[in-house]
């Protein structure tokens, strides 16, 4: 038997270990089937190219609890190690590793944004145990080697009488961990880091059903025999072809992702590269609708099919956060700091390429299928729109395939909709003015007396749509877009037409005067205008500048400051109305008043602005007048 001093410079190496990663303790366990899924994986290659004596077979990976011993042990049928192998690999080389680790970790824990996945490797175990033993063969005709350490720099290493290559890792499970004896947790662990490693993992056995044969009579009970329980699937979906794949593979593997997600993706994107960077992976668009505050953190990222963690931030472009799949990569370093993840050259061009296909994808389903793809249009809006306005590379392959639906559900791409309203929507400066509501209830009115001049309206509702039309008019040469009932009819776009009043300037003015004697004017601002005598009488309208100043206030970005102004509304008299006219010829300056309140409300009424004690006031003023 040996004794020795593990050599290391590092003093106290386990405590350190155990105090740094205290938070993350769980991730032992994927090291320790990585270090197994590896041993077996060259064990596979060596056969493969005739170097090594042995057969292959099937083998698994097998993780046992013994609660009465406090162990958990590992076991694997890879390529083992001699003694001389156990010396070099473990106490050399992986102790070097793990000195490694700390220096660098030292520097990193002044950085808040640690990712908590470092790649420690075999002595992740001390985390748990306060003993490990290594019991291993070499594929190799050599004893096996039975290596045992206490968690001090000090190890035993003796000759082991295990017949079979592979290894057994053991270990003596800390009081502090026992959680890590419990079953459910381990499998839970098992399910969560290692659910599509590519050598199948057995943890127990399970119950399963046996098919009864078609010609079963009705009253046989199917049997049930026992099956070893295999955590994993060893060839998930991303890490096939294409080709190979069909969309009902697409949408049985999103089902394994996320089991408590019941309704379908909308389409997906397989990703597949291996120059300059490898990365695979398969993505996909849930519905989104309007909700802005979809659960992010749905993206998985894996390497070399381990799970590494669920926050993609900094690797995947923020706007598509909001998409749900798997990303495989080992290409992205993992134990640095988030803040020089995101300066980091690879995952920069990673983060570029991932928004590339995407743009491609979306560019396809359009081409393809126009149809299908404007009756996803709803449902995937709010990630085009997010990363028009997050990333000027996608803002411009999206002008390919961005819809501006109508208010009578047409989609037009922008240019389309240019085209289309440039005649009738062109104002005296040459200015193409879009048209559109965001809420076609609420602003009925204003929408139908637009469609009835000839005007296209658009529907634009997405929460950061004011955003998107700031971004498309600083970007487009001479476009504005206007909110339907941010002027009257007339006004929305204006034209070179001369305005026949009826009323003469002395009379404007006293109208105006009378006006601002009954409307508060730190509320209304009044605007007299001469338009069509069928036109309403009185209409509200607020500025699209305010308005869309205040909007973008509410969802971030803006002018400073205007997010507090108070509301404040243009009211709009229409000087050849009747009404008006009525209005300013009345005989007492008492029914003048009550004239002037009740058009007034019947605006506010058709902005939605009426509400509580005005409305309960208006209701029982107007039954008074139609007594
Ligand atoms: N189950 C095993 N079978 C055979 N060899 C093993 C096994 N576990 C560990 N080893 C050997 O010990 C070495 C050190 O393992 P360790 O996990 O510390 O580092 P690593 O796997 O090389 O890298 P990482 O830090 O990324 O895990 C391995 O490279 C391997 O040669």
């Amino acid at each position: 038997m040996a004794t020795g001093n593990i050599n290391v410079s590092v003093e106290n190496i386990f405590p350190l270990i155990k105090k740094f990663l205290y938070s993350d303790h769980e991730i032992f366990l994927r090291e320790l089937i990585s270090n197994a899924t590896d041993a077996t994986l060259k064990l596979k290659h060596l056969t493969s190219i005739g170097e090594a004596g042995v057969e292959y077979g099937n083998p698994t990976i097998e993780v046992r609890i013994d609660k009465e011993k406090k162990q958990l042990i590992i076991s694997d049928k890879g390529i083992g190690m001699t003694r001389e192998e156990v010396e070099k690999y473990i106490n050399q080389v992986a102790f070097s590793g793990a000195e490694e680790f700390l220096e660098k970790y030292k520097d990193s824990a002044k950085d808040s944004g640690i990712i908590g996945h470092f790649g420690l490797g075999f002595y992740s175990a001390f985390m748990v145990a306060n003993k490990v033993e290594i019991i291993t063969k070499s594929y190799k005709d050599e004893p096996a080697a039975h290596w045992v350490c206490e968690g001090t720099t000090e190890f035993t290493l003796e000759e082991a009488d295990k017949k079979t290559h592979g290894t057994d890792i053991i270990l003596h499970i800390n009081e502090d961990d026992k959680e890590f004896l419990e079953e459910h947790r381990i499998e839970q662990l098992l399910v969560k880091y290692n659910k599509f490693m590519p050598i199948p993992i057995k943890f127990g056995t399970k119950e399963e059903t046996i098919e009864l044969p078609e010609d079963a009579p009705e009253d046989a009970k199917p049997e049930t025999k026992t099956v070893d329980n295999i955590i994993n699937n060893t060839n998930p979906a991303w890490t096939k072809q294409p080709t190979e794949l069909e969309n009902k593979d697409y949408n049985e593997f999103y089902r394994e992702l996320y089991p408590m997600q019941f309704e379908e993706p909308l389409f997906h994107i397989h990703l597949n590269v291996d120059y300059p960077f490898n990365l695979t992976g398969i993505l996909y668009f849930p519905k989104m609708g309007q909700d802005m505050n979809i659960q992010k953190d749905k993206i998985q990222l894996y390497q070399n099919q381990v799970y590494v963690t669920d926050n993609v931030e900094g690797i995947v472009p923020e706007f598509l956060t909001m998409l749900r799949g798997v990303i495989d990569s080992p290409d992205i370093p993992l134990n640095v700091s988030r803040s020089y993840l995101q300066a980091d050259g690879a995952v920069k061009k990673i983060s570029s390429y991932i928004t590339r296909k995407v743009a491609d994808k979306l560019k396809s389903l359009f081409n393809n299928n126009r149809e299908d793809f404007e009756k996803k249009w709803n449902d995937i809006k709010i990630v085009i729109e997010y990363g028009m306005l997050s990333e000027d590379k996608f803002f411009e392959k999206a002008q390919a395939f961005a819809l501006y639906p109508t208010v009578d559900n047409k989609y037009y791409t922008f240019e389309e909709f240019t085209e289309k309203i440039k005649d009738n929507q062109t104002d005296k400066d040459g200015n193409k003015v879009i048209l559109y509501a965001s809420n076609e209830d609420a602003q009925h009115s204003y929408i139908e007396a637009a469609t009835e001049k000839g005007y296209e309206v658009l529907l634009l509702d997405s929460p950061i749509v004011s955003h998107l039309l700031q971004k498309l008019e600083s970007t487009e040469e001479k476009i504005s877009f206007v909110r339907v009932d941010s002027d009257h009819v007339d006004n929305l776009i204006k034209k070179d037409e001369e305005k026949i009043s009826k009323l003469t300037d002395e009379e404007k003015e006293k109208l105006k005067a009378d006006f601002e004697k009954v409307i508060p004017a730190e509320k209304y601002s009044i605007q007299l205008e001469a338009m069509d005598s069928n036109a309403a009488p009185l209409i509200i309208t607020q500025p699209e500048f305010m308005r869309r100043m205040k909007e973008m206030q509410q969802t971030g970005g803006g002018m400073f400051g205007m997010g507090n102004m108070p509301e404040m509304y243009n009211l709009v008299v229409n000087t050849n109305h009747e009404l008006i006219s009525e209005i300013l010829n009345s005989k007492t300056a008492k029914k003048q008043e009550r004239l002037i309140k009740q058009s007034l409300d019947l605006a506010k009424l058709s902005q939605n602005l009426l509400k509580g004690e005005e409305l309960t006031a208006f209701i029982k003023r107007s039954f008074e007048m139609v007594k």
